[in-house]
């Protein structure tokens, strides 16, 4: 058989390609220099900047003294916070290192940029919330903000008062076939009806997941929420391919497909049943209120261009994640603080009985005469950030008030939970004391050192939303239910697994219900 047979190209053209081959490898091996090269330029001149906690492996880097179990960030990293008044490095692996950021000028100085979000740490989530408005950058972020905003205006969100309220009264339903003096883990109970309010509000749906007391759905957001904190503190998961290979990826793949399917039977059903209520509605003249569904159908750009179905199930997982699971770690929290707190929480009874003259429904004039409710939650969101911390990239450098810059591509992590407990900013950071968030107290507040809700251009879309059902549901509690903590268990323990949870076993408390005239 003739060579050619085998090698159909001729001498020239092999030669052609062995001379590409060799320069493609050159460019390769050149860029991936390059790379290393800068990234070592880079976290060295960040660590000549800002100071490196001691202790750091050379392989592992700080990652041996913070753990994989989220405990790490709640007290070595929060003990540096306190040492190292600004900022502080923390190194990840042998290349791998953020400086992360909780003085409020220096917070200041990232959050009113427009980086974008750390490929790192949001690249974990995008297989779970795609390119919604939370991990989504650059001009798609900018039009979804824009084409979403509308959902959060007050007329919108007036008539989900009264949902709050349905939800929680659903729960506290529950609560009164327990004994009285049960002990509950609250951020079970908080999950399950933060997800039952937001069903009826981002999607009209109106489903028994609180009395069912368990649900599938919240089972796979909890899963999904630790194995990305856990991934995110791995030097090996950190690889796509071994992440894939693993048994947290396969559960990842599995919480993952749950997930979307229940989002994508929701907006199926939702698409359906559109077409016959516009008949339906035509037809009593009576309109039901707008849920977000409703705005990401209808949402329509200056180019007359719509959401796509992938996008529209992207914003639905991305609202399903941050509206439930966050306002529940914020209430749970909340609650925690008045158990601990018995004289705080009678002034909120007290005022939610003023506000509520025996009512059970909350509706939205009721909200602005709660003031001392609104106090305490905040003093518990300043304690309990439901979102400890926040990522971003820096774009171009970032110079600092006192001079110090933070070099081009650096990953700078934003510690919301440091900020809020630093002594260089908060007199006795540990006390649990609403007065602080009294008009006289905050009026001289540095504007960046309380951010439960971030700032700046991407800062929370749904704070407002979440304040309202805080609100609703700590004042119907109180005034059918008295708080106190179990002290059974270990006190609980806040660990970072994306939202602000309690460590094991979770977040107890006794209720005992009170006797309404
Ligand atoms: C106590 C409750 C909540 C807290 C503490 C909270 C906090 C935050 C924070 C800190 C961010 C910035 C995250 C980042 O930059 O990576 C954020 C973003 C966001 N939040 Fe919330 N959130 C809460 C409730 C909600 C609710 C109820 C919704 C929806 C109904 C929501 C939707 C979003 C969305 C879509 C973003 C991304 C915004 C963007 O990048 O344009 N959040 N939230």
């Amino acid at each position: 058989m003739a060579k050619t047979d085998f090698f159909p190209i001729g001498g020239t053209t092999m030669m052609t390609l062995t001379w590409a081959t060799v320069v493609f490898m050159a460019v390769v091996v050149v860029k991936v220099t390059m790379g290393l090269w800068n990234t070592v330029e880079r976290n060295r001149t960040m660590a000549k900047e800002f100071p490196v906690p001691p202790g750091s492996h050379w392989l592992l880097g700080h990652l041996v003294l913070l753990g994989d179990e989220g405990r790490g960030l709640m007290t070595k990293a929060m003990e540096w916070s306190k040492v190292y008044k600004f900022a502080h490095v923390i190194r990840m692996g042998p290349l791998l290192q953020h400086c992360t950021v909780y003085h409020p000028d220096y917070v200041k100085a990232v959050m009113s940029r427009a980086d974008k979000k750390d490929d790192y740490m949001y690249s974990f989530l995008r297989p779970w919330l795609g390119d919604g408005l939370l991990t989504s950058a650059g001009p798609k972020w900018f039009r979804n903000r824009r084409l979403l905003t509308p959902g959060f205006h007050f007329e919108i969100l007036k008539p989900y008062v009264r949902l709050f309220s349905e939800s929680t009264n659903v729960m506290l339903t529950n609560w009164e076939k327990l004994k009285s003096g049960s002990s509950i883990d609250v951020f079970h109970y908080m999950s399950l009806m933060t997800l039952d309010s937001m069903l009826k509000c981002a999607l009209s749906q109106h489903t028994d997941c609180q009395t069912r007391n368990t649900n599938d759905y919240i089972a796979a957001v909890y899963d999904l929420a630790d194995l990305t904190m856990k991934r995110g503190r791995s030097l090996i998961l950190r690889s796509d391919l071994i992440y894939a290979l693993s048994s947290d990826g396969r559960r990842y793949r599995k919480a993952c497909t749950l997930v979307h399917e229940y989002a994508e039977r929701i907006i199926a059903e939702r698409q359906a049943a559109l077409k016959q209520r516009h008949t339906d509605e035509q037809a009593t003249n009576k309109k039901k209120y707008l849920d977000f569904l409703d705005i990401l159908l209808k949402a329509r750009d200056e180019d007359g261009n719509g959401l796509t179905d992938a996008e529209i199930r992207d914003e639905v997982d991305t609202f399903m994640f941050e509206g439930h699971d966050t306002t529940a770690s914020g209430l749970s929290w909340t609650l925690y603080c008045l158990a601990r707190h018995p004289g705080h929480q009678e002034k909120c009874r007290k005022e939610a009985q003023e506000v509520l003259q025996g009512k059970t429904e909350v509706t939205w004039d009721d909200l602005p005469s709660m003031k001392y409710i609104t106090m305490c939650v905040k003093e518990s969101l300043r304690m309990y950030p439901a979102v400890p911390e926040i990522f971003r990239d820096v774009e171009t450098s970032v110079t600092f008030s006192d001079g110090r810059t933070l070099p081009e591509g650096s990953q700078v992590y934003i510690g919301l939970y440091h900020l809020h407990h630093s002594p260089h900013i908060w007199e006795k950071p540990e006390e649990f004391d609403p007065s602080r968030f009294s008009p006289e107290n905050s009026k001289d507040r540095h504007p960046y050192a309380f951010l439960p809700f971030s700032a700046g251009p991407r800062n929370c879309i749904g704070q407002h939303f979440a304040m309202n059902e805080l609100k609703t549901a700590v004042a119907l509690i109180l005034q059918r239910f008295s708080l106190t903590p179990d002290d059974t268990l270990p006190e609980p323990f806040p660990v970072h697994r994306m939202v602000l949870r309690a460590d094991t076993p979770g977040l107890f408390l006794k209720i005992r219900p009170i006797e309404m005239e």
